[in-house]
């Protein structure tokens, strides 16, 4: 079995990075500007946010946290998106989700210049991720083909089973694992809450990609011998340590580690991920700016 180790991964793709910084810097050209747009108080938004802006002071990143009050208005947030799509210092932005509820999170994702969208939500890029044109990939999902190739994963021709078909992670990784190509050439099964008999379907499974939200629920019996296991939830449990909480993936780690082949950690495997990505896709949306608008 072998754990793949989002936390060193991520470091190299940083290092990667930083090094494309560093040339930049010494041939006297702009760097990359990440912007961050948080509205409201949630704990773990304001966790990931600040870990995306502490990534981009590592790699040399310029960055902005533009923090927005629970009670701001989609106009508002409307306006504040125009001035940074207008804005030439801003290389690309990501508006954190999930939005309070008088927001429409549909709306707000298509006001965002698709040039600057380095989350990749909206749907000009959506639509040309799934028809295999050259675009920002959302960080989860290009995080876990990352991991993938880099620990050269076979994926070709296996069964690769995702549990959960949300916007930003079940849905995009169905189309990219199913792509021609390496990582991809799968044969591919969305499953969700509606899906009768998911163990059935899981023992079946050569690789497993499970973005549920729901602590455990991919247990040993659900897997078959030297499966592939991506375990994209993040559930906070609450705990009596120092920070009140600690987080737990979608899997049985300690049982399901022993049937796979290879396995992600929580915390320390498609997390850190996710945020080296976001940080690639900036260096991208710096490039494509500049050969546009210098
Ligand atoms: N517009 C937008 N883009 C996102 O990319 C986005 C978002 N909204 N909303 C929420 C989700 C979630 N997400 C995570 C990023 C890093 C970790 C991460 O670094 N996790 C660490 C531990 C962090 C902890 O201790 O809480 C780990 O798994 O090792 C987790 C989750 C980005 N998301």
């Amino acid at each position: 079995m072998t754990i793949l180790d989002g936390r060193k991964t991520s470091k190299d793709i940083k290092d990667e990075i930083k090094a494309e910084v560093d040339k930049m810097k010494a041939n006297g050209e702009k760097v990359p500007h990440l912007a961050a747009v948080i509205v409201g108080n949630d704990g773990a938004s304001l966790t990931y946010v600040g870990s995306k802006v502490r990534a981009c002071e590592r790699v040399g990143f310029q960055s902005t946290m533009v923090r927005l009050s629970s009670t701001t208005s989609e106009i508002e947030l409307l306006d504040k998106i125009e001035e940074l799509n207008n804005n030439n210092d801003i290389d690309g932005f990501i508006i954190q989700l999930p939005l309070p509820r008088q927001i429409n999170t549909q709306k707000v994702l298509m006001a965002v210049d698709p040039n600057k969208d380095v989350d990749g939500f909206h749907p000009t890029n959506f639509g040309k991720m799934a028809l295999d044109m050259s675009t920002f990939i959302p960080a989860t999902p290009f995080g876990i083909l990352e991991l993938l190739e880099r620990y050269n994963v076979e994926t070709d021709g296996k069964h690769t089973v995702i549990i959960g078909r949300s916007h930003i992670v079940g849905r995009p990784m169905s189309i990219l694992m199913g792509r021609k190509g390496f990582p991809g050439n799968s044969t591919v099964t969305l499953t969700h809450s509606h899906t009768k008999n998911i163990t059935q379907i899981t023992s079946q499974a050569d690789i497993i990609i499970s973005a549920l939200g729901i602590p455990n629920f991919l247990k040993a019996e659900m897997v078959k011998d030297d499966a592939v296991i991506i375990d994209v939830g993040i559930t906070r449990v609450p705990d009596d340590s120092e920070k009140g909480y600690h987080i737990t993936g979608d899997v049985d780690f300690e049982n399901v580690s022993k049937k796979a082949s290879f396995i992600t950690p929580v915390p320390g495997g498609v997390g850190p991920m996710t945020i080296a990505m976001l940080l690639k896709n900036t260096l991208l949306a710096r490039e494509q700016h500049r050969k546009l608008r210098g």
